[in-house]
């Protein structure tokens, strides 16, 4: 198993701004994933937290602000540069259906690949040889995320739960040093949501890689996270360790909405 040797670097988020016509989607939002990390990103409805992952992916350009990894300014990054620089995502609502699972690792791997298509189509040997290497790297990811029984079976023919792990997996083909993980649990049931935590734990600590995770979920952000930042109407209401949101008034108020405000006029 291929394991890193040096951690992964900081994410660093500083001031981004987000502009949609009149809406202000994100208004100068600031953290910091530490290296390693497990770090959670909430918040109610419309809070900002897909927005703030298209910005960390590329997929939406902020007004203003700065994203960094390590020494790598990748604000204007298109999404393939971001992922070669080492941060992978996973959607929130896409989960594969075609191939294989060890064809959708492997589609993970191409994005690594040196010797690129042509050499590859042509057969050539050290093309064939570097395809031999990424295959056993992709069957090394599919045991880690609890996938290698399944790993010559179509995709279709697998429960939700282990589709939405094939994409996991895929993310994490690329080597990545950020894994941003939309929803993982979104439409699992309780065994699935249970299996999906424990792999994220497991990626974890072989992997050595810092997560970054939006998720409705508490539950498994609580037992997950080892920092929550908190968005509200885009501002960042909170951030803690997840036992110091939880009781953040600011935090109750923003999720129980009316409640709180009856509670202060009480
Ligand atoms: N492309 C867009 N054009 C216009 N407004 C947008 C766009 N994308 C998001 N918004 C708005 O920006 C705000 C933040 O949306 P966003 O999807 O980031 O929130 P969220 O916290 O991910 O919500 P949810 O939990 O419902 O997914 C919302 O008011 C949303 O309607």
């Amino acid at each position: 198993m291929t394991v890193r040797t040096t951690a992964p670097p900081e994410l660093t988020v500083t001031d981004v701004t987000v502009r949609f016509a009149g809406l202000t989607a994100l208004d100068a939002v600031s953290f910091t994933v530490a290296p390693g990390s497990v770090h959670a990103l909430i918040g109610p409805n419309g809070a900002g937290k897909s927005t703030c992952f298209n910005v960390l992916s590329g997929l939406c350009r902020p007004a203003t602000g700065t994203v960094r990894l390590g020494d790598a300014d990748l604000t204007r990054l298109a999404p393939h540069r971001i992922a070669a620089l080492g941060m992978a995502r996973t959607f929130q609502n896409i989960v594969t259906t075609q191939g294989t699972v060890a064809d959708n690792l492997m589609l993970g791997r191409h994005a690594l690949s040196r010797s690129g298509f042509a050499a590859g189509a042509l057969r050539l040997p050290h093309a064939r040889r570097e395809q031999r290497q990424h295959l056993d790297r992709a069957r090394e990811i599919a045991e880690l995320t609890g996938l290698a029984q399944h790993f010559d079976q179509p995709v279709a023919l697998l429960s939700y739960g282990d589709r939405k792990r094939v994409e996991f997996a895929r993310a994490l083909c690329l080597e990545p040093s950020v894994l941003l993980l939309d929803e993982p649990v979104a439409g699992m049931n309780a065994a699935e949501r249970a299996r999906t935590v424990e792999v994220v734990h497991t990626v974890r600590a072989e992997l050595g890689l810092s997560v970054v995770l939006v998720e409705h979920d508490m539950g498994l952000v609580m037992r997950l996270a080892d920092e929550v930042t908190v968005l509200d109407f885009g501002r960042r209401i909170a951030h803690g360790t997840p036992d110091e949101v939880r009781s953040d008034p600011e935090v109750l108020r923003a999720y129980l909405g009316t409640g709180a405000e009856q509670e202060d006029a009480a």
